[in-house]
């Protein structure tokens, strides 16, 4: 019999207790903590850290805290009832004070060290101490780990006061950077995209930071001001936060020989990121060399499969090093990020960022944090040559099976998924070489054009409400149009090859529609929807963020007229080029 009622059933968790006796603390219980730290885990002032997985430390509560929002639909996942979001004891212990957590859950959380590599060069120089003992979270603490419906979670704090690893900073994140983040991480999930999750957002009433920022419609690139910003606590969660940086750290000093125990404390981070985050996928009767080995082939499709998606919706990371990459595969750290409105290869919102971690250079960023990710293995490799050549050839063919990944997400972005002969791919590859021409050369709103494009229009009226106005083409414009027209008419043509391809596969053009739109998204979370958000939320105001919050996690639904007419749209033209709006200088 089925249950008409399983919301009823399902047990829920309505209390800070009911989440609590979850508790079950596999860091703290399996790896090492750092000899040095304080027992009361008020270890707030920057230090090297020697040895050690992680360092206790207890948040730094913000003053006078307010609930802001928390995720329903996570919250649904979990098992949560969403009136737990506005309790006191939850609230206490998502701004930072877990003094008075009920047992078994700790009165201290943890804060972990990790490397540096940008774009595959190691860096020790941005640690205080010029070692990298001085380098990893310097504001965000991990709570608790919970197992909840049978899949462990972390919650970890960001903004949660100063760590070994401040660096000197506050600790602190301000609650515009929070508010995108919070926002960014629900929409990630919605679309499809694996990503840390937000559970809640927390911001004080008193306590602000200082900051540098733009003023208002500044064309500066970096920020020509210092402003004063209320703090926040966004809580993240994840089945694990360990970075590919994390493994770096170990990995260097077992290379460097840096103590007795470096070989020890790379394994046992292994094996439990293996433990975390690819229980499930890796036989635990494997050795060790194996089980290395098998984690680098998993690791890397996840990574590939992330990037081709950050592709497939827009996404920029804008500062993807080693240790904003999780080594789960998920996307981590909303600091710089964007989504592209216009299309353009280099789309890059962080003015730090470089070429390198541009929008379309990302699967490059991520072979080289993949080549960072082995190189970090290879010390537990050591003896075992032919692990080693193993792990060599993973390293090797991931150009080859990247390439192959971002046919495939452009193939389904056109809905051209069905395509199997050698002649047809050719002319597919084709097709979308003159596709990034012309939607360089008009140009294009990347979201509005595919999903225009996935109503399969006959003529190219309807993509044009993706075109962006381009004064300089308009002697041009009807040549532009017919070079449009016969892209289309190429495209119509390569689709009934998909559509007559094998006939137990024939989909009809709503079928082939209905998959496109499952692909494309039609709302994205554009920069310009979220400045009017969290300048609203800095005067007290959330009724934008819960808006957002909606129309933002169907981000494949049609949704009303309203929100069409809001949400669906080109960035106008005064928002270019403004700082804040269409590129940032630092997130924090
Ligand atoms: N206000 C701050 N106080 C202390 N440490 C900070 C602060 N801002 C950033 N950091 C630290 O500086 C490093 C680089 O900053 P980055 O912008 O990548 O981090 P983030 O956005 O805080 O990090 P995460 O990767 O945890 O999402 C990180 O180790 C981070 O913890
Ligand atoms: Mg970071």
């Amino acid at each position: 019999m089925t249950d008409r009622h399983p919301e009823k059933t399902a047990s829920t968790i309505s209390t800070l207790s009911d989440l609590a006796k979850l508790a079950n603390y596999s860091l703290m219980d399996t790896l090492n903590a750092d000899p040095d730290a304080r027992d009361d885990g008020a270890d707030h002032a920057p230090r090297q850290v020697f040895t050690g997985h992680y360092v206790p430390v207890s948040p730094t509560a913000i003053k006078d805290p307010e609930y802001v929002a928390h995720s329903k639909g996570f919250f649904s996942e979990l098992g949560f009832a969403d009136s737990m979001a506005k309790t006191t004891d939850f609230i206490r212990l998502f701004s930072g004070d877990i003094a008075q957590v009920p047992e078994p859950m700790r009165k201290v959380g943890w804060a972990t060290g990790y490397a540096l590599s940008i774009y595959g060069t190691e860096y020790t120089q941005q640690c205080p101490f010029q070692t990298g003992n001085g380098y990893g979270d310097g504001r965000a603490i991990s709570v608790l780990e919970a197992v909840i419906k049978g899949q462990r979670w972390e919650m970890q704090l960001k903004g949660g006061g100063r760590t070994p690893y401040c660096r000197g900073a506050d600790g602190r994140a301000v609650l515009r950077s929070s508010i995108r983040e919070f926002l960014a991480q629900e929409h990630m999930h919605a679309l499809g995209v694996p990503t840390s999750r937000s559970l809640s957002l927390v911001a004080s009433k008193t306590e602000q930071v200082q900051r540098p920022w733009y003023s208002e419609n500044s064309r500066s690139e970096n920020p020509d001001q210092l402003i004063l910003e209320a703090v926040a606590i966004s809580t993240r969660v994840a089945p694990s936060f360990i970075r590919v940086g994390q493994l770096e750290l170990f990995a260097r000093r077992s290379r460097n020989y840096a103590h007795r125990n470096a070989m020890a404390e790379l394994e046992q981070l292994v094996l439990h990121l293996i433990d975390r985050e690819y229980a499930e996928v890796i036989d635990s009767q494997l050795t060790t060399p194996e089980k290395v080995v098998s984690l680098a082939r998993e690791f890397r499709s996840r990574l590939m499969a992330l990037v081709a998606n950050w592709i497939r919706v827009g996404f920029c990371q804008g500062n993807f090093n080693s240790d904003n990459c999780a080594a789960g595969g998920f996307t981590l750290d909303y600091g710089p990020f964007g989504f592209c409105d216009m299309f353009n290869p280099n789309y890059q919102p962080w003015t730090g960022g470089g070429h390198h971690f541009s929008f379309m250079n990302q699967p490059n960023a991520a072979q080289q944090n993949f080549g960072m990710f082995c190189l970090a293995l290879k010390p537990l490799l050591a003896s075992h040559q032919n692990s080693l050549l193993a792990l060599d050839e993973i390293q090797r063919e991931f150009p080859r099976l990247m390439q192959t990944q971002m046919d495939n997400i452009w193939a389904a972005k056109l809905g051209l998924s069905t395509l199997s002969t050698p002649d047809q791919k050719a002319l597919c590859k084709v097709l979308l070489s003159d596709l990034e021409t012309l939607m360089i050369q008009t140009p294009v709103d990347y979201t509005i054009f595919y999903r225009e494009l996935s109503s399969l229009p006959n003529d190219i009226r309807s993509l044009k409400k993706s075109f962006y106005p381009n004064s300089a083409l308009d002697a041009d414009a009807e040549a532009l149009d017919q070079r449009w027209t016969e892209w289309l008419e190429n495209w119509k043509t390569l689709l009934n090859y998909g559509i007559n391809a094998n006939d137990s596969s024939h989909r009809s053009s709503d079928e082939i529609s209905r998959q496109m739109k499952l692909v494309n998204p039609k709302y994205i979370l554009r920069e310009w929807f979220v400045v009017p958000a969290y300048q609203q939320a800095a005067a007290g105001n959330y009724a934008l963020i819960r808006e957002l919050q909606d129309v933002m996690t169907q981000p494949y639904a049609e949704q009303s007229q309203d929100v069409e007419d809001k949400y669906y749209r080109l960035k106008p033209t005064e928002f270019f080029a403004v700082g804040g709006l269409s590129h940032l200088s630092c997130s924090s």
